[in-house]
C-alpha cells in the first residue's frame, strides 16, 4: 500500500461542474471557457450556470437574481452577533464563524432535499456580502450602509464597504473578478466542502468549513500575503534579492505556483488584462510596476519548474486599486467559490459516499501503560 501525499493526481469524485487541462492553461465551467464567460457573463448567470448545469432563461434568470436580492438584508441579531466580535478578527474568521449561524433562518433544514440547496445558496449569495462589508463598517467604526438592491451584485458589494456608489467600470471588473474566483474543480477548500457535506451535514456547515479551508497561505490566503510582499518590495532593485533569498532558503513565493497549472493562469492572466485597463484610467501604480519585475525574476530564476502566477497574484493588486482593504482579499474570493463550493455539494449529495480514506499505520503495538509516577 502506498500513500498519497495530498491525494495529489487521485480523483475522488466524478464531476460535470468544471474541467481544467494545467498543461495548456484550459479553464472551463460547464464547458463553457472561462474567457467567454468572463467576457460575456455576469457573476450571478456564472452561479446558476455552475449550480445548475446550464445557463438560465430569461425567466430562471431574473428569479435567481431576485431569490438572492430577496436575501441581501441581515436579521438584527447577526448585525448585534457582529458588533460584539472583537475588532481585531480577520474577516475570514469571522465569516467563518457567522455562517453556520444563518442556517437558523433557513426553514428548508433537510440536506438531502433540493429545496435545503437551493434556499442555502440564495442566502448565502445574498447575506455573505453584506456580512463583510458590515463587519468592515463596523471594524473601521464607520456607520453600516445597507444594501441597495438596485445596484449589480458586485456594485452593491463595493457600495457597502465604501458608502459610495462605483461608476460602472469598476462594478463590471469586481464582477468579473467573482467569475473569476467561482470554482475550480477540486481544490482543497472544494474538498473540504465535499468531506463535510459526506457526512450529511448541511450546506451551512460545509461552507463554513471551506471558508477555513481557504483561508491558508497555501491556498486563498495568498492573496493578501502577496500584498503584504509587494509593499514589503519598496523598491525595484530590492527584488532580485529578495526573490533570491527566498529561494536560498527554500520559502515559497506566495501568487506562484500551481499544484494543476503547469503554465500560466488563465485567470491571471484576465486579472492582468483587467488590471491594464483600469491603469489606463487611473494611472501608473508603483505595485503594478513591482509586481511585474517580480514576474520576471521568479519566471527566470525558476524556469524549467513549469511555475507562473496563480490568480492570487495579481488579484490583490485590482482590489487596492477598486478600494479593498487588505483583509478583505480572501474573504472576496471566499464570497465568489460559494457558487462553486454549493455546486460541488449538491452534486456529491445525490450519489453521497462518507468519505473515509484510509491510513498506514506506522506505530507500535501492545506497549505498556506506564503510570505517571514512574515516567
Ligand atoms: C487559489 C489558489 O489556491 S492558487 C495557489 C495559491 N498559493 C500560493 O500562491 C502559495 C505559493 N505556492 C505554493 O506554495 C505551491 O506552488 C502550491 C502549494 C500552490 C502548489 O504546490 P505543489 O503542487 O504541492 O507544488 P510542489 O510543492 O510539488 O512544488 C514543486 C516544486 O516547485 C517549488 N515551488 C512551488 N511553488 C513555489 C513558489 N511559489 N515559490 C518557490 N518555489 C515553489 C517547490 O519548492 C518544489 O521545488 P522542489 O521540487 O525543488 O522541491
Ligand atoms: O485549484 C487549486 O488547487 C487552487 C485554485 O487555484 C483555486 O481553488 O482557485
Amino acid at each position: 500500500m502506498e500513500v498519497y501525499a495530498g491525494l495529489a493526481g487521485i480523483p475522488v469524485v466524478k464531476s460535470s461542474i468544471s474541467y481544467i487541462d494545467g498543461e495548456k492553461g484550459v479553464l472551463e465551467y460547464r464547458g463553457i471557457p472561462i474567457e467567454e464567460l468572463a467576457k460575456n457573463s455576469n457573476f450571478l448567470e456564472t452561479s446558476y450556470l455552475l449550480v445548475f448545469g446550464k445557463l438560465p432563461s430569461k425567466e430562471e434568470y431574473e428569479k435567481f437574481v431576485s431569490d438572492v436580492k430577496d436575501n441581501l438584508f441581515l436579521d438584527r441579531s447577526i448585525i448585534q452577533f457582529l458588533k460584539d466580535i472583537p475588532p481585531e478578527t480577520h474577516p475570514m474568521k469571522v465569516l467563518q464563524s457567522i455562517i453556520p449561524v444563518l442556517s437558523a433562518f433557513d426553514e428548508n433544514k433537510e440536506v438531502l432535499d433540493e429545496k435545503h440547496h437551493y434556499s442555502a445558496l440564495v442566502n448565502l449569495l445574498g447575506k455573505v456580502p453584506t456580512i463583510l462589508a458590515t463587519w468592515k463598517r463596523i471594524k473601521e467604526g464607520k456607520e453600516i450602509v445597507m444594501p441597495d438592491p438596485s445596484l449589480d451584485y458586485g456594485e452593491n458589494f463595493l457600495y457597502m464597504i465604501s458608502g459610495r456608489k462605483p461608476d460602472k467600470l469598476e462594478g463590471r471588473i469586481f464582477d468579473r473578478c467573482l467569475i473569476l474566483h467561482a470554482e475550480h474543480t477540486i481544490n482543497a477548500s472544494t474538498f473540504t466542502a465535499i468531506v463535510v457535506v459526506s457526512t450529511l451535514a448541511d450546506f451551512y456547515s460545509a461552507v463554513s468549513s471551506a471558508v477555513g479551508s481557504l483561508s491558508g497561505r497555501l491556498h486563498g490566503g495568498a492573496n493578501e500575503r502577496v500584498y503584504y510582499m509587494l509593499n514589503e518590495l519598496k523598491h525595484i532593485n530590492d527584488i532580485e534579492g529578495y526573490v533570491d533569498q527566498k529561494l536560498s532558503r527554500k520559502e515559497r513565493i506566495m501568487g506562484f505556483g500551481h499544484r494543476v497549472y503547469k503554465t500560466y493562469d488563465p485567470r491571471a492572466k484576465i486579472i492582468k488584462e483587467m488590471l491594464d485597463q483600469i491603469l489606463s484610467l487611473k494611472g501608473n501604480n508603483e505595485l503594478v510596476r513591482i509586481a511585474t519585475e517580480l514576474e520576471k525574476i521568479v519566471l527566470d530564476r525558476l524556469k524549467g519548474k513549469k511555475i507562473y502566477p496563480n490568480i492570487d497574484f495579481y488579484s490583490g493588486i485590482l482590489y487596492s486599486l477598486l478600494g479593498i482593504p487588505v483583509e478583505f482579499y480572501t474573504p472576496v474570493f471566499a464570497m465568489a467559490r460559494i457558487s462553486g463550493w454549493i455546486a460541488h455539494c449538491k452534486e456529491y449529495i445525490r450519489e453521497n459516499k462518507l468519505f473515509r480514506p484510509t491510513q498506514i499505520y506506522d506505530g507500535g503495538h501492545n506497549i505498556r501503560y506506564l503510570p505517571l509516577e514512574k515516567r
